[in-house]
């Protein structure tokens, strides 16, 4: 099974959003946020359905705009979508006509890095997703969980500074989702990468993380921020240990009056 990485220097970018607000005509999604991610820190988000998880995230990827409120990475405000950042969604973004090596070097190819170049780095991030027999195959040949690690191929093939992922392993059943988590937090924790991680797992969001901030119901805040403080090695098995199994109920303590009142605002909006 995965182990984790000992943590690297990081390179990571830090975080700091300030203050930021995003309403959708009257809709407030996001209450007025703040929230500092540090450099090579790696965070899970968690809150009821529709709280506005998603939408933080697309404000920090520089994606939507915030209506109020600022977003600045290591001190400079943020104006747009950056190469830097790298985004994993719930369903691989794979383009299909592509060999998976070619899949994983299409960031690369989009920057403009020529075919040799952008070739041997994807071969490279295909070596620490456990993809390299698989390079030549089409996504089509892979199981799901193949065609996720091939998305987080491509990601890491830019060296990004800030990785952004939205419930990237809900398609997944739970064995391979554990796996592909703590590959993600090892290859994070190697290149010290700061990530910002949308779950609906709770023990997923403890198990990965060093912190996990908890979201109000719509319009979403944070309500908490729990550190993790669970060894820097990371296996399933800690999931079993008495810390690991409180922390775990004290934020559904905490996410559980959140959930229904989501559920009563949806029921009659
Ligand atoms: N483009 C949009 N136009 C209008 N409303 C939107 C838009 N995007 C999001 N919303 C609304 O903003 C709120 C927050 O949505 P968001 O997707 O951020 O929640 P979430 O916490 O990520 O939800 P889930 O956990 O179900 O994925 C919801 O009420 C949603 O309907």
């Amino acid at each position: 099974m995965t182990t984790t990485a000992p943590r690297t220097e990081a390179r990571g970018v830090e975080v700091r959003v300030g203050g930021v607000s995003r309403s959708f005509g009257p809709v407030e999604a996001l209450a007025p946020t703040d929230v500092v991610l540090a450099p090579g820190s790696f965070t899970a988000l968690v809150g009821p359905s529709g709280c506005g998880k998603s939408t933080l995230l697309d404000v920090i990827a520089g994606l939507q705009t915030p209506t109020g409120g600022q977003v600045a990475l290591d001190g400079a405000a943020l104006s747009g979508p950056r190469r830097e950042t790298g985004i994993i969604f719930q369903e691989a973004a794979v383009l299909p006509w592509r060999t998976v090596l070619d899949n994983a070097a299409f960031a690369l190819e989009v920057q403009g890095v020529g075919k040799a170049e952008r070739r041997e780095v994807a071969r490279e991030t295909l070596r620490k997703v456990g993809l390299s027999g698989f390079a030549d195959a089409y996504p089509h040949q892979l199981s799901g969980g193949m065609r996720q690690r091939t998305a987080i191929a491509r990601v890491l093939s830019t060296q990004p500074d800030l990785i952004l992922a939205d419930e990237p392993f809900g398609a997944l059943d739970e064995q391979t989702r554990t796996v592909l988590g703590l590959e993600l937090l090892r290859v994070a924790r190697e290149a010290g990468t700061t990530v910002l991680f949308v779950t609906h797992s709770i023990s997923e969001a403890v198990l990965l993380s060093d912190r996990v901030l908890v979201m109000s119901a719509r319009p979403g805040r944070i309500i908490d921020d729990f550190e993790v403080a669970l060894p820097a090695e990371r296996t399933p098995d800690l999931l079993g240990a008495p810390e690991a199994a409180g922390l775990v109920e004290r934020v559904w303590q905490q996410i559980r009056g959140e959930a229904e009142r989501a559920m009563a605002q949806q029921a009659t909006s």
